[in-house]
């Protein structure tokens, strides 16, 4: 998960809030970048939902928390991830389709993996158009196994 400092400068944060996260129909965010974007501090489940309907308003119909490790009722060694859909019914009221999962954490620090995760939850939903449960999972054990396998590659263990 990035934390500060960030890796773009921080006087394009009103840029991403005003006009970007706006045009996105999809957003694939960590909890630091979430909590950036909104302006609010993830500390509960609760929050987080809070925090995923705050980026609703603001635009994209599709949020995907990439990893949070607060918020894993499994422990320190899990990450959680948050896959949430929202939809509109024919009466006007919206259904929201949450998908949280937990992954266990793989001991080493990686660069990249929020990009690689955007890109390979893109090429799962162009093949599951309607279903982001089974777009998130095959993202999350694709993503596992890249990690685990760099890891093995980098140190033999
Ligand atoms: N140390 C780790 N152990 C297990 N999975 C990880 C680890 N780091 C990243 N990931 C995986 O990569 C995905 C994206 O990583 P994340 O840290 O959320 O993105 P970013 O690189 O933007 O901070 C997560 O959903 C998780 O599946
Ligand atoms: C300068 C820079 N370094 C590293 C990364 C990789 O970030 P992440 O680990 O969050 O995917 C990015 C994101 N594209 C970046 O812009």
């Amino acid at each position: 998960m990035e934390k500060a400092p960030c890796t773009s400068p921080e006087d394009l944060l009103p840029v991403y809030r005003e006009k970007v996260v706006p045009v996105a129909d999809t957003i694939t965010l960590n909890q630091f970048e979430a909590e950036l974007l909104t302006r609010r501090k993830i500390h509960s489940q609760e929050e987080v939902l809070e925090v995923m309907d705050k980026l609703y308003s603001m635009g994209p119909d599709m949020v995907v928390i990439t990893s949070s490790d607060l918020l894993s009722l499994r422990g320190t060694d899990y990450l959680m991830a948050l896959g949430s859909q929202r939809t509109r019914t024919p009466d006007g009221s919206t259904v929201t389709q949450r998908i949280p999962r937990e992954m266990h954490k793989v001991d080493a620090t990686f660069i990249g993996t929020g990009d690689s995760f955007a890109a390979m939850l893109l090429a799962w939903m162009h093949k599951h158009p309607n279903n982001l449960k089974v777009a998130c999972e095959k993202t999350l054990s694709a993503t596992h196994h890249v990690l685990q396998r760099t890891r093995l590659h980098n140190t033999g263990c």
